[in-house]
């Protein structure tokens, strides 16, 4: 069995409890609470800038121009691209895109930006892709879910959200950071492969934590100015 096979059927819990999650059913049943959304945009707009950070950190740990290439497209794609399911959201809440960006982040996604940064700071390129696969690979099995049991039309709320991320690009994301943990993987010592494990779960729990943060707007015990 691939590493990433074995990763996939180790966490099948957590993925599963995300396609139950109330927000990730609400995508598909086209309603949703529009202060949640507001939520999850103004979170997720800063968790990118940390995931395409930890981009950068893999093209420092890179040392095939293939994979330097690859990370540098996955930067361009979050820019470029990512921003169409986040104006999807934002058309439904009729909220400009601009007004919900430069917010501090809420515990659960500041928790997953740390965990993320502090694992890939270990400098191996394995371990770096395991913390960081879930975000992409939950997203794929979300968007391909959401598409089969509710095939949703052009006049659907959440028609964008869903084909982008069932999208080809997405499949080739995936496949591609797979198969760079699977052959890291293999040549890494047995405790670095547990290492992977722990940071790939720990990032599937987070997947999670990120979707229940946004629902129940979850936010600092004292609120935080915006640092702007
Ligand atoms: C919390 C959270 N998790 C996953 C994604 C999805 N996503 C983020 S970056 C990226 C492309 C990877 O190169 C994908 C698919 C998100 N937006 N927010």
């Amino acid at each position: 069995m691939k590493f990433t096979e074995e990763l996939r059927e180790e966490n099948k819990d957590i993925f599963q409890a995300i396609f139950h999650h109330p927000f990730v059913r609400g995508l598909g049943e086209g309603e949703l609470p529009e202060d949640a959304v507001a939520h999850y945009v103004k979170a997720d707009y800063e968790y990118l800038n940390t995931f395409m950070q930890l981009y950068g950190t893999a093209i420092s740990q890179s040392k095939k121009r293939e994979d330097i290439s690859f990370f540098q497209g996955q930067v361009a794609f979050v820019l470029g691209d990512e921003i169409h399911p986040h104006r999807n959201l934002c058309e439904y809440i009729g909220i400009p895109y601009e007004q919900l960006q430069g917010f501090p982040l809420p515990p659960t996604a500041d928790h997953y930006r740390t965990h993320m940064k502090s694992v890939a700071t270990d400098g191996l390129l394995g371990k770096t892709i395991a913390a960081m696969l879930p975000c992409p690979w939950t997203y794929q099995e979300i968007g391909r879910e959401l598409k089969e049991e509710f095939a949703p039309e052009a006049e659907h709320p959440f028609f964008e959200w869903i084909d982008f991320y069932a999208a080809d690009s997405i499949d080739e994301t995936v496949d591609y950071l797979k198969k760079r943990l699977d052959e890291e993987a293999e040549a890494a010592s047995p405790e670095d492969r547990q290492l992977m494990k722990e940071a790939f779960r720990k990032s599937c729990q987070l997947e999670y934590a990120f979707w229940e943060m946004s629902y129940t707007k979850e936010d600092w015990p004292i609120r935080e100015e915006v640092l702007k």
